[in-house]
C-alpha cells in the first residue's frame, strides 16, 4: 500500500524531555497499557474533526473519499495492530515537530517533579496527557505514515522509531489520505494481538468517538477451531457523539470514559453536567471539572479546555470566550446549532450567542460546584484543594457572580486552628457574637505564620473567630470583596478594628489611663524609632506579647509588599505602626534603660515585633549585634 522511495531515511533525535518521557512512562503506565489505543483512536477522530473543518472552506482536501472514518487492523503473524484515518494527515515538517517534540509550555518543570515511583508518576504522567508516546508502552517499534489532504501521493512521510532516542522520516508514497500508524507489538502483551481483545477496548474507551471505528467482521470456523476475519468492515462503536444522546441513554460509565478519552485524563472526573438548551439560541453543553488540576493550569495565558462544535462539526478548542478564566480548569463541549459554521476567534468575540452560552455555562458550573459544597462535602473538599485558588479569581473577574463565589469559599480559621480550609463565609456568620459587624481575617505567608501571630491574642481571649488566609491571591482577592452578608471583612493587622467588638467600657478606660501614664515612654520610644515607625502607642489587641506591627487601613499590608517585592514589584515605603502592651514586663523594663542603651532595646522592641507579626528584617546582622549586646550587659 505505501512504498517507501529510493531514499536514505533521516535519523533525529527525540528532544530530550521526550526521551525522558518515553522512559518514564514506559516504565510507570506499564499496567494501563490499554490506553494506547484510546490515545491513538482519540487522535485520529481528531485529525477528522480538523479535516472536516478545513474542508468546509476547501472542500477540494475531501478528493473523493468523503466517508471520515478510524480503521483498526491485527496481525497476530506479524505482530502488528495498526490505526488507520483519512483525516487531515501531516506533512514531514508536521510529523517532525509533532512526534520528535513535545511543544506544551512547562514540560521541563513538569519532568523535574517525577519521582520514578510508579504511582506517583503514573498519576502525574496522566495529567500531563500522554497522547501518541503511550504507543510506546506496547510497541517497540512504530511507524507513522501520513499524507497530510491535499497534497500529492508521493510527498508522504514515513517515521518510524523504536522510542529509545532516535526517529527516523523519510519520503514515501501513499494513496489514501490521513494517517497509518503501525504498532509492532512488545512480546508481553500478546493478548491485545486478537479481535476480541482488541473490541472490548474500542467498546470501553472509544465507545462515544463520533466516526465510526471499523474493524473486519469475524466469523467463526468450525474447520480450525477459531474466529476467522472476513474482508467486510462491521462497525465496532456506538459512532454518535455523546453529547448528542439523551442523557437517560447515557451511563456514568460512558461519562467517564467519554471525557478520559477526549481530554486525556487518566482519571475519571469529579463531576459533570449535561444540558441540552433549546429556544432561540440551541446548543448542548456537557462540561466537566476534573479531580486534579491540570499540570499548567497556574499558566493564565493557557487556553481553555472547551471543545466547540457547530451542528456536531469540530470548530476549535481554544477559544477564550467560551469560560471566563476563573473557570478554566473546567473541561468540556459545546455544540452550537446557531453559531455560524464559518465561524473565526473574532466573530466568536462579538457573538451574542457566544456571550449567552458563556453565561449560561458559567451558571451550569456554578450551581454543580453549589451543589457539590451542600451535599457532596467530600468531594467539594478535594474540588476546593485542587481548584479553590483558581475560584477565587472570579471575585475580582466575574462581579455579577460574586455573591455565589463568595458563598464558596472556604478558609482556615481558629474556631478549628486547622490548616485544613474548610471554614465558609456562612459557617462564620453562623457563630458570629452579637452586635458584631465585621468578619475578620489574617493575611500571612503560611498557616503557620498566621495562627502563632501576636495579633490574635485579643481575639483568642475574647472567642472572636478570625479566618486565616494564606494563599497568594488572598490580598488581591480581598481587595475586591469588601464585604459579606452587610458585614465589612476588616484584616486584624491593620489599625481598623471596631474597637467594641474587643474591648468594653472599663478595658477602653483603662487603655485611655495607659495611654495617659506611658505617654513619656510612648514619646521615647518614638524619638528612637521614628525613622522607623509613623507611630508608637498602646495596643488593644496584645494580650502576651510585647508588640506588634499594624499598619494604617488604606496601607498595604506587610504581607502584600513582601510579596509585591518577592515579585521583583516596587511597592510604596510606607511606615507601620508599633503597638506596644501596657501591660507587658517589657515596658516596665524599659522605664530603667538608661538613655545610652534605650536605643538598642527600643529597636529590638520593634525588631521582634516585626518578626513575630511575620515579617523579614532589612538588616539581620544588625538585631543580632543589638540582642548580643543587651545580652552580655545585662551579665
Ligand atoms: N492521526 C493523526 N493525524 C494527524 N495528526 C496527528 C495524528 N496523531 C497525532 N497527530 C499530531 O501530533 C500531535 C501530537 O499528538 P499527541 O497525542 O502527542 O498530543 P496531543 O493530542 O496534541 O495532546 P494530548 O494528547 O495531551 O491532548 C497532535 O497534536 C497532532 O497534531
Amino acid at each position: 500500500m505505501n512504498k517507501v522511495k529510493n531514499q536514505e531515511p533521516e535519523t533525529m533525535n527525540f528532544q530530550a524531555e521526550v526521551k525522558q518521557l518515553l522512559h518514564l512512562m514506559i516504565h510507570s503506565l506499564y499496567s494501563n497499557k490499554e490506553i494506547f489505543l484510546r490515545e491513538l483512536i482519540s487522535n485520529a477522530s481528531d485529525a477528522c474533526d480538523k479535516l472536516r473543518f478545513e474542508a468546509i472552506d476547501k472542500p477540494e482536501l475531501l478528493e473523493d473519499d468523503h466517508n471520515l472514518s478510524i480503521k483498526i487492523f491485527y496481525d497476530s503473524n506479524l505482530r502488528t495492530i495498526s490505526i488507520v484515518d483519512n483525516g487531515i494527515g501531516m506533512s514531514a515538517k508536521e510529523i517532525v515537530d509533532n512526534l520528535g517534540t513535545i511543544a506544551k509550555s512547562g514540560t521541563k518543570d513538569f519532568i523535574k517533579n517525577l519521582s520514578g515511583d510508579k504511582q506517583k508518576d503514573s498519576h502525574l504522567i496522566g495529567q500531563f496527557g500522554v497522547g501518541f508516546y503511550s504507543a510506546f508502552i506496547v510497541s517497540d517499534n512504530v511507524k507513522v505514515i501520513s499524507r497530510h489532504a491535499g497534497v500529492p501521493i508521493d510527498q508522504a512521510v514515513c517515521w518510524s522509531s523504536d522510542g529509545l532516542g532516535e526517529f527516523t522520516v523519510v519520503n514515501t508514497e501513499k494513496a489514501d489520505r490521513g494517517t497509518e500508524i503501525v504498532l509492532h507489538i512488545r512480546e508481553d502483551f500478546n493478548e491485545l494481538l486478537s479481535g476480541w481483545k482488541l473490541r472490548e477496548i474500542i467498546r470501553k474507551y472509544s465507545d462515544h468517538i463520533s466516526l465510526p471505528i471499523l474493524m473486519f467482521k469475524e466469523e467463526w470456523d468450525d474447520k480450525t477451531g477459531n474466529h476467522i476475519k472476513t474482508s467486510d468492515f462491521e462497525v465496532i462503536n456506538q459512532s454518535n457523539a455523546l453529547w448528542t444522546r439523551k442523557k437517560t441513554e447515557i451511563t456514568e460509565d460512558q461519562y467517564k470514559e467519554f471525557y478520559k478519552t477526549v481530554f486525556h485524563d487518566f482519571e475519571d472526573p469529579l463531576i459533570w453536567t449535561h444540558n441540552k438548551i433549546e429556544g432561540s439560541n440551541e446548543y448542548t453543553q456537557l462540561l466537566y471539572i476534573p479531580k486534579h488540576a491540570q499540570f499548567d493550569i497556574w499558566d493564565r495565558e493557557k487556553s481553555n479546555s472547551i471543545k466547540l462544535y457547530v451542528r456536531r462539526v469540530f470548530i476549535m478548542d481554544d477559544s477564550d470566550q467560551l469560560l471566563p478564566r476563573y473557570l478554566r480548569f473546567v473541561r468540556g463541549i459545546i455544540d452550537s446549532s446557531d453559531i455560524d459554521l464559518n465561524v473565526s476567534r473574532e466573530i466568536l468575540q462579538e457573538s451574542r450567542e457566544v456571550r449567552s452560552i458563556r453565561d449560561s455555562s458559567v451558571k451550569r458550573i456554578l450551581n454543580l460546584v453549589e451543589d457539590m459544597a451542600s451535599k457532596e462535602t467530600d468531594k467539594y473538599s478535594i474540588f476546593w484543594n485542587q481548584f479553590g485558588q483558581i475560584l477565587k479569581e472570579g471575585i475580582g473577574e466575574d462581579f455579577s457572580n460574586q455573591e455565589r463565589i463568595a458563598k464558596l469559599l472556604r478558609f482556615s480559621s481558629t474556631h478549628n486552628n486547622d490548616k485544613s480550609q474548610t471554614i465558609s463565609l456562612n459557617d462564620y456568620i453562623s457563630r458570629i457574637k452579637p452586635n458584631q459587624n465585621s468578619i475578620y481575617y489574617l493575611t500571612s505567608d503560611s498557616f503557620e505564620n498566621a495562627i502563632s501571630s501576636p495579633h490574635l491574642e485579643i481575639f483568642r481571649k475574647k472567642g472572636i473567630e478570625v479566618l486565616l488566609l494564606s494563599d497568594r491571591i488572598d490580598e488581591w482577592m480581598l481587595s475586591n470583596l469588601r464585604s459579606f452578608e452587610n458585614k465589612s471583612l476588616v484584616s486584624i493587622a491593620k489599625d481598623s478594628l471596631n474597637s467594641e467588638d474587643i474591648t468594653d467600657t472599663e478595658e477602653r478606660a483603662s487603655l485611655d489611663n495607659s495611654s495617659e501614664s506611658l505617654k513619656p515612654i510612648i514619646d521615647k520610644l518614638y524619638n528612637s524609632l521614628s525613622k522607623r515607625v509613623k507611630e508608637v502607642r498602646i495596643s488593644s489587641r496584645l494580650v502576651d506579647s510585647p508588640a506588634c506591627i499594624v499598619v494604617n487601613q488604606n496601607d498595604l499590608s506587610p504581607h502584600l509588599v513582601r510579596m509585591l517585592r518577592a515579585a521583583g514589584q516596587n511597592s510604596p515605603d510606607s511606615k507601620p505602626i508599633l503597638e506596644i502592651n501596657a501591660n507587658h514586663k517589657f515596658l516596665k523594663k524599659l522605664e530603667d534603660i538608661n538613655d545610652n542603651n534605650f536605643d538598642s532595646w527600643a529597636n529590638l522592641l520593634l525588631d521582634q515585633a516585626i518578626l513575630t507579626s511575620g515579617g523579614q528584617l532589612s538588616e539581620p546582622n544588625i538585631f543580632v549585634k543589638r540582642l548580643n549586646d543587651i545580652l552580655l550587659n545585662s551579665q
